[in-house]
């Protein structure tokens, strides 16, 4: 199983996240992306949904028009982890 992120791994890959920040109360890391229209918000949770299925790690997320909160979270640790980097990384990348 993944092992939690320390407190300094964990900000230094924040560090590397743009938009991503640490949720308050919870140990879990979050970022709230806004998109053009529902169109490209859901285009993009389409194509995240692949890659989380494929990296078997699924993120917490809500929807609201254009825009998407995502929460990460690796629930198996209790908190984050480097599958949960890897996903933020990959959501990014995928939110261009
Ligand atoms: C059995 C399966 O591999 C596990 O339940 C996976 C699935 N997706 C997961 N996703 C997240 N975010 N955390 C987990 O601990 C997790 N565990």
């Amino acid at each position: 199983m993944a092992e939690r992120l320390s407190a300094e791994a964990r900000q230094q890959a924040l560090g590397g996240l743009p938009g991503w920040t640490d949720v308050q109360g919870r140990d879990a890391i979050g970022k709230t992306f806004v998109f053009k229209d529902f169109n490209e918000a859901f285009g993009f949770m389409a194509r995240a949904a692949l890659v989380a299925e494929k990296m078997d790690h699924h993120p917490e997320w809500r929807n609201v028009y254009k825009t998407v909160e995502v929460v990460l979270s690796t629930h198996d640790a209790g908190g984050v982890t480097a599958r949960d980097i890897a996903l933020a990384k990959a959501m990014n990348a995928i939110a261009g």
